[in-house]
């Protein structure tokens, strides 16, 4: 019989807030809708500790984990955490069906990461073709699913993947998200350090891209809000909210970018997403988005999501400045990178 405090969970879980946490909280899944998650790239840096993270998560009932090679490992060892989630392998091409069939989300980590002194971009030429593959699989087994594409070059592989789902007549800009969310986890982390307020009470927007000078942290909207930051503290800041994927590249040295971080950040964001396919009001996070609040026709910003993937997309609010500037200056780079996978997915 379930008690009332267990209600009140389910009953949280439900309607939760984008704030409660999934790990470590007791859950009864008796009345959670099943949900398919699929996560592409499973036994990848990134895609092993996501696919930890997804299973200890009671909103997943079906965790499906796909690589080209190595997927029945990780799903035999996850598989043995007694939590709801029922876990699948798949390895290789041919199980690229299976692994999608019934997909609420499907999240993509699948493909090469940076070595120092590479940018983002200079994954393009190996990165593009396989989220191209992927993306065509996706249209053609869950192409009603939410995509959240982890793989970078972000700027490009998700426009990458618009045109490939609009040649399939399945594109549905609602459903399509560029993963931004570490570059919000690291604005929240270096905001908090340096105005000396608790992290986890922080909440700063990041618009823009996934790239450099295109991560624009905004943080004169961050709360709670610091009167004790100098002009110099927020260039510091939003420099290394910037440079935040080099820092543990160059970190790594040779041995890839982040992993850990990237995991918790795109289980965040997994969660978000299905918890607005759930119903629960106001789920708000920055996503890399189609999107018509600048000229440029993909960017990051704050969105609301609902129960069919992206409800509203909400505008920039008042910049600073500084930001101002930041939002100028990175519009020539995000764009031709916007061009040049729209481009890639039309001659490829
Ligand atoms: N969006 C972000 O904020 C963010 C953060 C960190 C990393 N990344 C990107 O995520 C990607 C993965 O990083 P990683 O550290 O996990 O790399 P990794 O090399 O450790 O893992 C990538 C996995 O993808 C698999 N893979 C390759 N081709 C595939 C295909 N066709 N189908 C399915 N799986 C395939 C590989 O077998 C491997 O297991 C990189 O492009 C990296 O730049 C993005
Ligand atoms: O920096 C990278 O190459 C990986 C990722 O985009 C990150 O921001 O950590």
């Amino acid at each position: 019989m379930r008690t009332a405090l267990l209600r009140s969970v389910e009953t949280a879980l439900r309607r939760g807030s984008s704030s409660s946490h999934f790990l470590l909280r007791p859950f009864s899944s008796g009345s959670l809708p099943d949900r398919k998650v699929a996560i592409l790239g499973a036994a990848g840096g990134i895609g092993q500790p996501l696919s930890l993270l997804l299973k200890l998560n009671p909103l997943v009932s079906s965790l499906s984990l796909y690589d080209i090679a190595g997927t029945p490992g990780v799903a035999a060892d996850v598989s043995h955490i007694n939590t709801r989630a029922e876990v699948a392998g798949y390895a290789g091409e041919d199980q690229l069906g299976k692994a999608l069939e019934g997909s609420d989300v499907v999240i993509i980590p699948a493909g090469v990461p940076r070595k120092p002194g590479m940018t983002r971009d200079d994954l393009f030429n190996i990165n593009a073709g396989i989220v191209k593959s992927l993306a065509t699989a996706i249209a053609k087994y869950c192409p009603n699913a939410l995509v959240n594409m982890i793989s970078n070059p972000v700027n490009s592989t998700v426009p990458i993947a618009a045109e490939v789902f609009k040649k399939a007549g399945t594109y549905d800009e609602k459903k399509l998200f560029g993963v931004t969310t570490l570059d919000v986890l690291r604005a929240k982390t270096f905001y908090a350090a340096k105005a000396k307020v608790p992290v986890e009470e922080v909440n700063v927007p990041v618009v823009g891209g996934h790239a450099g000078i295109t991560i624009l942290p905004l943080f004169s909207q961050a709360t709670p809000a610091s009167n004790s930051l100098s002009h110099e503290d927020i260039k510091a800041l939003t420099k290394r909210t910037q440079d935040g994927g080099t820092e543990v590249v160059e970190a790594k040295a040779g041995k890839g970018s982040a992993t850990l971080s990237m995991a918790y950040a795109g289980a965040i964001f997994a969660e978000a997403c299905l918890k607005g396919l759930n119903g629960v009001p106001d789920i708000i996070e920055c996503s890399f988005v189609q999107s018509n609040i600048t000229e440029l026709p993909f960017f990051a910003s704050k969105v609301r999501l609902g129960k069919n993937g992206v409800e509203e997309v909400l505008g920039l609010g008042p910049l600073s400045d500084f930001e101002k500037q930041g939002l100028e200056s990175l519009k020539s780079e995000l764009k031709s990178s916007i061009e040049k996978g729209i481009k890639f997915a039309n001659e490829n």
